[in-house]
């Protein structure tokens, strides 16, 4: 695949025309548009929201979006939406990693979904779902009314074809997708297998850096949008929506990807995940893994997040007389887990790439008895973090399990058993 050109800078106001003059200059709705263009505006916060949260795009396409049938309701597949009502156990929870489909599959027929909070009713709360595709879209495009997606690969590339162009998608990177824009997937390699988490909050957002100043974490600049792409292509196309936790479909007689040019912040966007710039301790003790945040998606209450994404990438870990695995803790937030690549270091076995975990508000959790022995009994040096890339999305409402999660045989019923060796070491004295 020839190489995707894009555009730099998160929540940028970016403009694009993939023919020469396509976008209006000094206006975004002039009577007529060049190339006899429409234009339409997709607004992904309220008009009124502030000028710092606001998001919006106006688009210069074809046809406007209307142009189209409607929809009819389709089967959901294996897809949950919240709130939902399976009653949700207080148990960490653990599962080994989800096998590749050898059926064919593509993107939105392969989502299942693991967990979800809140309401996407009341935009509240997200849903993670797991993906594993071995086929393209085709002639199919999706998008989601109900929330933005963060698509976070494990294994394979993908190609994202969207109304703003084109993301090449491979594992160490992830895009996101704002509500409700139209997009299909080819799969580049034979088996592609993610995580998705669709926020049905807030969108996603760059947390705050304090008194870190003005770089650090996820920089700005690292962060690509596609530049203008269409199709002029008169064929017959399916619409496939999730709205309110239904799925629909209606046709299209030409392809959804007919922008011609576009202007604006809200539009689908990558990050290499190894462009996170690492804030650590640099003295003692573990900080905590929001120094890690590379996304929030904020909720009503300051400082508490609807989801925020979190990384654990390679890094240094020079802290000095200090337990350096992830502390034993209970939190208030819900925690939840995946591994892209090598080993998280509060577990040596049994939480593995394409696998995931699960500790939920107030269920106690760290590292898993093999780890506390060893950090506790080593000499501690600056010691390099290699092979590893783990996530978190951790969030203020309840993370609630689906009856696929809880049931599947992916889950591993004995997770509990890798704390049992915690056992009582005091002995009255001093060491
Ligand atoms: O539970 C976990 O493994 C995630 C986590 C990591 C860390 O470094 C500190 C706290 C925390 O919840
Ligand atoms: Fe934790």
């Amino acid at each position: 695949m020839a190489k995707l050109q894009y555009l730099t800078g998160f929540n940028n106001e970016h403009e694009t025309e993939a023919l020469a003059g396509a976008l209006p200059m000094g206006q975004f709705s002039p009577q007529k548009v060049k190339y006899n263009l429409y234009a339409e505006q997709l607004s992904t916060t309220a008009f009124t929201a502030s000028r710092a949260s606001n998001r919006r795009s106006w688009t210069y396409r074809l046809r406007p979006s209307v142009a189209m049938s409607d929809f009819a309701p389709m089967a959901l597949g294996n897809i949950v939406t919240a709130p939902h009502t399976t009653p949700c156990p207080p148990n960490a929870m653990r599962w080994s990693p989800f096998p590749f489909t050898d059926e064919p599959t593509d993107f939105v027929n392969g989502l299942t979904t693991l967990a979800a909070n809140g309401s996407a009713h009341t935009h509240i709360g997200m849903a993670i779902h797991l993906y594993s595709a071995n086929a393209n879209m085709e002639k199919k495009a999706f998008y989601n009314a109900d929330g933005e997606l963060l698509i976070i690969p494990q294994h394979g590339e993908m190609l994202i074809k969207t109304e703003f162009g084109r993301l090449s998608l491979e594992p160490e990177e992830i895009a996101v997708i704002p509500r409700g824009v139209k997009f299909s997937i080819d799969v580049i390699s034979k088996h592609c297998r993610g995580y998705v988490c669709e926020n049905y909050g807030q969108p996603f957002t760059l947390p705050e850096r304090g008194p870190v100043g003005a770089n650090g974490y996820a920089n700005q600049r690292d962060f690509h949008y596609p530049v203008a792409w269409f199709e002029d292509n008169d064929n017959p196309h399916t619409l496939v929506t999730k709205f309110d936790g239904q799925l629909y479909q209606a046709t299209l007689l030409h392809s959804p990807f007919d922008v011609v040019a576009w202007v604006g912040n809200s539009a689908p966007y990558k990050y290499n995940l190894n462009a996170f710039n690492v804030i650590n301790s640099v003295s003692f003790d573990h900080p905590d893994p929001s120094i890690f945040t590379v996304l929030t998606s904020p909720s009503a209450h300051e400082g508490t997040a609807n989801v925020d994404f979190v990384i654990f990438p390679e890094r240094w870990m020079v802290a000095e007389h200090t337990f350096r695995p992830p502390y034993y803790h209970r939190n208030i937030m819900s925690e939840f887990m995946g591994l892209i690549k090598g080993a998280y270091d509060a577990k040596e076995k049994g939480f593995e790439p394409g696998g995931a975990s699960l500790h939920n508000c107030m269920t106690p959790h760290g590292p898993e008895a093999a780890v506390f022995n060893k950090a506790t009994q080593e000499t501690l040096t600056p010691q390099r973090y290699k092979d590893t890339l783990a996530f978190m999305l951790e969030s203020s409402l309840v993370i609630k399990p689906t009856p696929f999660a809880l049931n599947t045989p992916c889950r591993q019923t004995d997770y509990i058993n890798c704390w049992k060796g915690l056992k009582k070491q005091f002995t009255g004295q001093p060491e």
